[in-house]
């Protein structure tokens, strides 16, 4: 029997097993038709740490719903943010020169589908409005050959994926494995809350309501690929709750013999990726003293790159209507394109100027808005292919 094949020859084989090797093909992110942000309770679990305060007082305190202009509450409850034309407009410039900037370097670059148009959607438990495959880092993660999609945590994110469901076809032919998670069901039981707790929230039941459903299964395995760093065998995994914990024994069991997974315990909320990034085998950039003790012990003694504390200048001014959903760290979010290059965004000079004096070539890329969507150039891409196979660079 013959079917159509959609092989891409220009396509190389999957292959990536850290986050510096010399970077050959990688998808950039779209944020085409990125309008709007369900202020639900998984949204909100999940940027608590830098969005806290944004989310709450006084009007959440108080009704549940906002009177901001650019909020509005659908009949069901829903209440969205809508994001400003402008600072879109902007992001997808400066996306559009990551592309052109990769291509230059010789990279072959992928893109998602683009939404096209606003698309609401809903499961049998909740309903969300899709986000473009902006932040293609959180649901996706390469471990050599194999493409690994995991479960989402936010619910508007969980038909993400099918927009680079192009690109793993095309992967696959080429003889890539490709597997996904267990995905979720989402009931609000489904989240664990502790983190968000142990910081001693006030009113939680206020501005984290978890009401009861008929689905409940308790809590559910929910966890991003952007909470991994990849060091060839050995892997960091961001672990801050049950959630994170059931995938962290997923990927134990599914890739035992492989790669060994270190658990690191509540760095953060959930990304680790402006926190600690490798960029070379024995150099790595970690964003303050504080982390370095918590790291295996092998990386301890790594050559550290504390990068300078970033100032409020080097952001855009935001309006007190504007959601910001990133830590002022979100620069040191880079994406290398071997162990000497590293793009960066221009508009963190003094970052640049650290790196160069480390003897790494920094390339700039203007990165405006990444407060306002959540992510910097790593974030924004998925390193499909690198040169190098599977090393262990912790003995
Ligand atoms: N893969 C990502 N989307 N990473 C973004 C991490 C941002 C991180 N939570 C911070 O506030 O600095």
């Amino acid at each position: 029997m013959r079917f159509n094949e959609i092989k891409d020859e220009s396509t190389a084989m999957v292959n990536s097993f850290n986050e510096w090797s010399t970077l050959k093909e990688v998808v950039v992110g779209s944020p085409i038709n990125y309008d709007t942000q369900d202020l639900e309770l998984s949204f909100k679990v999940f940027f608590h740490d830098v969005a806290y305060s944004a989310f709450c007082y006084p009007y959440y305190e108080t009704n549940g719903a906002s009177d901001r202009p650019n909020e509005t509450q659908e009949s069901q409850g829903l209440v969205t943010h809508t994001l400003k034309r402008k600072y879109l407009e902007e992001l997808n410039e400066d996306v559009e020169s990551l592309v052109s900037t990769l291509q230059q370097l010789d990279i072959k670059v992928h893109r998602p589908i683009a939404l096209s148009k606003a698309i609401k959607f809903e499961t049998p438990y909740w309903k969300a409005d899709c986000i473009p495959a902006l932040n293609i880092r959180d649901q996706a993660i390469i471990f050599g050959n194999e493409i690994l999609e995991t479960p989402p945590q936010v619910r508007a994110r969980y038909f993400e994926n099918d927009l680079l469901k192009p690109i793993f076809y095309k992967y696959f032919e080429q003889g890539a494995k490709w597997t996904n998670m267990p995905k979720p069901i989402m009931t609000d039981k489904s989240f664990d809350t502790s983190y968000i707790s142990g910081q001693n929230v006030p009113a939680m039941q206020k501005v984290y309501p978890q009401n009861e459903s008929e689905f409940d299964i308790g809590h559910e395995m929910m966890f991003d690929a952007a909470q991994c760093i990849r060091f060839g065998k050995d892997i960091l995994i961001n672990v801050a709750t049950k959630n994170h914990y059931l995938a962290y024994q997923w990927l134990q069991r599914h890739f035992e013999g492989q790669f060994n997974f270190h658990m690191l315990y509540q760095f953060a909320d959930n990304h680790i990726d402006s926190i600690i990034l490798p960029l070379k085998p024995g150099t790595l950039l970690l964003r303050n003293p504080q982390f370095l003790s918590r790291l295996p012990a092998p990386l301890q003694k790594w050559d550290i790159i504390y990068p300078p504390e970033p100032t409020e200048n080097i952001f855009p001014t935001y309006e007190d209507d504007d959601l910001i959903l990133t830590t002022k760290y979100i620069d040191l979010n880079v994406l290398s394109i071997d162990e000497d290059k590293i793009i960066v965004n221009s508009l963190f000079p003094e970052l640049i100027k650290t790196l160069e004096k480390h003897g790494f070539t920094p390339i700039p890329v203007q990165h405006r808005h990444r407060r306002i969507f959540g992510g910097g150039f790593h974030c924004f891409t998925l390193d499909t292919v690198r040169e190098g196979s599977l090393e262990d660079y912790f003995s």
